[in-house]
């Protein structure tokens, strides 16, 4: 379980651009559970994740996973548990590299099995399987360099990297949000299912109403650094796009 207590994060203290970008917020993921957060530019969203994700420090209150502080953990140990997708796709993945060295590199978080599997027959086997997985035929293409893959593909791959480290979090930062329609569908159904598969504690961070209604099994809402809407399972089953458009009305 992934939980954060009372944090505080304020951007430039003191100074005329102070901003408060999370305020006093508690959240408490439970283990396997994913949940949706929706709000409007600058509410905070993305300072969330980072916090979780620890490339930043809260000024005050705890992260705890499995009741443990995680925030002054270094990035090695942190990225053990947590991986995050990005917007871009181009960030998170070496495009010079070939998918294939992309995923040794994602393996490095369980540096036992990588030291046994990586440089043999047998971790290309493995890779090929996982990655026959996505439907999308690159398992003929490990060879080839990330940076030649469209968007969509390499979204699915960064995902599916993922499940080479056990790791418990998943952050989805606006993963689709650079994507056309179709690839976002496919991706976001390939997050749904690596997320299911793995038992993942998932936080998908969107601006898209359809895909916050589709996907998960709760919907928050922050605002000026808040949480201000929590919906489980059965409210969010309820929920209309038009119900979660009206949320963004005043402004
Ligand atoms: N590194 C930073 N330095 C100063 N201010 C920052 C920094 N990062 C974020 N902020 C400010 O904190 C507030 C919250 O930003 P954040 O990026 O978390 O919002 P968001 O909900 O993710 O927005 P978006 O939907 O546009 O991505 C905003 O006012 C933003 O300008």
């Amino acid at each position: 379980m992934l939980q954060l207590q009372r944090i505080t994060k304020v951007f430039n203290p003191g100074k005329a651009t102070e901003v408060i970008a999370v305020q006093d917020t508690t959240l408490r993921l439970e283990a396997g559970s994913f949940t949706v957060l929706v709000g409007a530019n600058g509410s905070g969203k993305s300072t969330l994740l980072n916090l979780i994700a620890g490339s930043i420090y809260a000024d005050r209150g705890k992260v705890l996973l499995n009741d443990r502080e995680i925030q002054r953990l270094p990035d090695y140990r942190r990225s053990q548990w947590i991986a995050r997708v990005f917007q871009n796709p181009l960030t998170g993945t070496a495009s010079s590299l070939s998918i294939l060295d992309n995923f040794r590199m994602a393996a490095l978080r369980r540096v036992p099995k990588w030291l046994k599997l990586g440089a043999d027959a047998a971790f290309k086997r493995s890779v090929a399987e996982k990655v026959e997985t996505l439907g999308m035929g690159l398992e003929h293409k490990l060879a080839q360099p990330m940076g030649t893959l469209s968007g969509g593909q390499r979204q699915a791959l960064t995902l599916l990297m993922t499940t080479m480290a056990d790791v418990d979090i998943l952050l989805l930062d606006e993963p689709t949000a650079a994507l056309d329609p179709r690839s976002a569908r496919e991706v976001m159904g390939i997050a749904d299912r690596i997320v299911r598969e793995n038992n993942l504690t998932a936080l998908l961070v969107t601006h898209n109403i359809a895909e916050a209604l589709r996907y998960g099994t709760r919907l928050i809402q922050m605002e000026n650094g808040k949480i201000i809407r929590d919906c489980d399972q059965q409210a969010k089953l309820a929920l209309k796009q038009t119900d979660v458009v009206s949320w963004f009305d005043y402004y």
